[in-house]
């Protein structure tokens, strides 16, 4: 074995399947982990979108995470029960200011049971509750969130696409638990993504306007 591979020790892939309605910010989530980007405009997913992303855990431990980005539309179709088999982690994700969204959960979940009730191992299963930045919009409560968590032993992750919030760190968790690997609070706390906020610029004559006497409160705003 060469040097550079004893450094980068074997590979191992991971098939993670995204679920949960549409505009629930799915396709966000994968396109931001795995892209690093967002897009505001919705574009929804006509059946399946891949995403590839190689991440490393401690012990040096190269793991390929494939991303099953799932239409919103597909529930009830013939294609789902395929799409989800042999995935070992599924990603359930509502939208924190849609009640409907985290109630069809159940219906998502449910699929997820009859296509392993066959299965020795089992996913694990994480519940992701996504549009944090919209935290003054929010209608789940947290404590309904953590009690469906408790309920089935789901992992619990709050992030949002949008800024980027935690996303780096649900799917590092979310693969750490796959591989039976412990994150130490070092490791998780430099995963967890900053949040930028966005300057507004003005048109120039506006920058006039605000740069006046009461311009405190309006030069700079955040989003
Ligand atoms: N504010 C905010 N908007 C988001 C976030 N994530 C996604 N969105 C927006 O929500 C809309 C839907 O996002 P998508 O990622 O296309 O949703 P999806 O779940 O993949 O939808 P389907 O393809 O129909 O299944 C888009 O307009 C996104 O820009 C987020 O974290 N915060």
């Amino acid at each position: 074995m060469s040097d550079s591979e004893e450094e980068e020790g074997p590979d191992r892939q991971l098939k993670l399947v995204v679920l949960g309605d549409g505009t629930t910010g799915k396709t966000s989530l994968a396109m931001r982990f795995a892209q690093e980007t967002f897009g505001k405009q919705y574009k929804q997913t006509m059946g399946l979108d891949f995403f590839l992303k190689r991440i490393i855990l401690p012990g040096n431990l190269n793991v390929t995470l494939q991303v099953w980005d799932v239409g919103g539309q597909t529930i009830g179709g013939k294609m789902l029960d395929k799409y989800i088999y042999g995935a070992q982690g599924i990603l359930l994700v509502y939208d924190i200011t849609n009640g409907q969204s985290f109630e069809n959960l159940e219906d998502w979940y449910n699929v997820v049971k009859k296509v392993n009730e066959d299965s020795e191992t089992q996913p694990l299963v994480a519940l992701v509750g996504n549009k944090v930045d919209l935290e003054h919009m929010r209608t789940v409560k947290v404590d309904k969130h953590q009690r469906l968590c408790q309920e089935n032993n789901f992992s619990s992750h709050f992030v949002s696409a949008k800024t980027g919030d935690s996303v780096f760190l649900c799917f590092q968790r979310i693969a750490a638990d796959i591989l039976g690997i412990k994150l130490n609070k070092a490791e998780l706390e430099q995963s967890q993504h900053v949040v930028r906020a966005e300057l507004v610029k003005y048109p120039e004559e506006d920058n006039q306007h605000h740069n006046t006497s009461n311009c405190q409160s309006k030069v700079c705003s955040m989003q």
